[in-house]
């Protein structure tokens, strides 16, 4: 069994330029890795937050070329010996190496080594079609993105991780998925909205993780990106008890962490043995 590590929420206010986003990121990650996390997670969009060339940016990804966002945090996972689960990032290709038809790309989720070797991508599965019905007004995700379509699941030293992004956390049926791919924390980078996260970001993180007996670990972006945009912040770790063990409750950018107990995930799966009490 893998000893518990700890793990760190890089909670980030992104501007409209990449290079602006990594130098901020890079000082975070530095930030986690001194506070003595194996694993760093960023939030949704770290690199890219309404960038108005998404498109192309997603062929540069594809193309893996150096200046990259992926080139960034591999060599940052491996200057600083640090597993980073790089929130979402934009990708031209698919999995399967075909390009993203329309001019749209995906949004993934990928994950790199203390190497700096790349172990696991995630494509976002439910995209942000909604009317927020404030200042905000109407997302429409899907315009510039493409859903992805696979569970997926990797093995860090924080034990099994299963990767969702954002909006996915409304979809419970995802981490009843990840459970059973033998999940024992999940990641949940995300930007959600000021309005929908004061309503609704902690209980429902709270209800995943006690539901599916998993540790959250749940980055978001928080504050003010400009005059129409603001994003909810309160980035947080959440046990499988369902308690909130570390929360970052100012907006801006920040670190919180915590170390995983894998003998608590044991005990709270053997006090309420909810997975083997399944009947439908
Ligand atoms: O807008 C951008 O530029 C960055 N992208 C995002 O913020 C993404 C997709 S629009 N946001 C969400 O999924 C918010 C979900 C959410 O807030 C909820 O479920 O309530």
């Amino acid at each position: 069994m893998t000893a518990s590590v700890s793990v760190a929420a890089i909670q980030m206010v992104s501007g409209f330029e990449v290079e602006q986003n990594l130098v901020r990121a890079r000082e975070l990650l530095e930030q986690a890795a001194e506070d003595g996390a194996r694993v760093a997670v960023l939030p949704e969009n770290f690199a890219a937050f309404q960038n108005r060339r998404l498109a192309e940016l997603g062929q540069s990804e594809a193309r893996g070329e150096d200046g990259s966002i992926q080139s960034f945090v591999g060599r940052e996972a491996a200057r600083l010996g640090l597993w980073i689960v790089a929130g979402s990032l934009p990708m031209g290709t698919r999995p399967d190496g075909t390009v993203v038809p329309d001019g749209r790309v995906r949004a993934a989720c990928m994950v790199w080594n203390d190497q700096g070797e790349r172990v696991a991508r995630y494509d976002k599965i439910h995209l942000f079609d909604a009317m927020v019905g404030d200042s905000q007004g109407r997302y429409q995700e899907s315009d510039l993105f493409e859903p992805g379509d696979e569970v997926v699941t990797v093995d860090t030293p924080a034990g099994r991780l299963g990767i969702s992004i954002c909006y996915d956390l409304r979809f419970p049926e995802l981490y009843r998925r990840l459970r059973e791919a033998g999940a024992e924390w999940v990641v949940v980078p995300s930007a959600f909205t000021h309005r929908t996260g004061e309503a609704h970001w902690e209980p429902l993180l709270r209800a995943r993780a006690i539901e599916d007996q998993v540790w959250i670990c749940a980055p978001n972006q928080g504050g003010q990106h400009d005059e129409r945009r603001q994003t909810w912040g309160h980035s947080m770790i959440i046990d499988p008890w369902g308690s909130v063990v570390a929360e970052r409750s100012e907006d801006g950018p920040g670190v919180v962490s915590a170390v995983l107990d894998r003998d608590q995930l044991a005990r709270t799966r053997s006090a309420i043995p909810v997975w083997e009490h399944r009947r439908l």
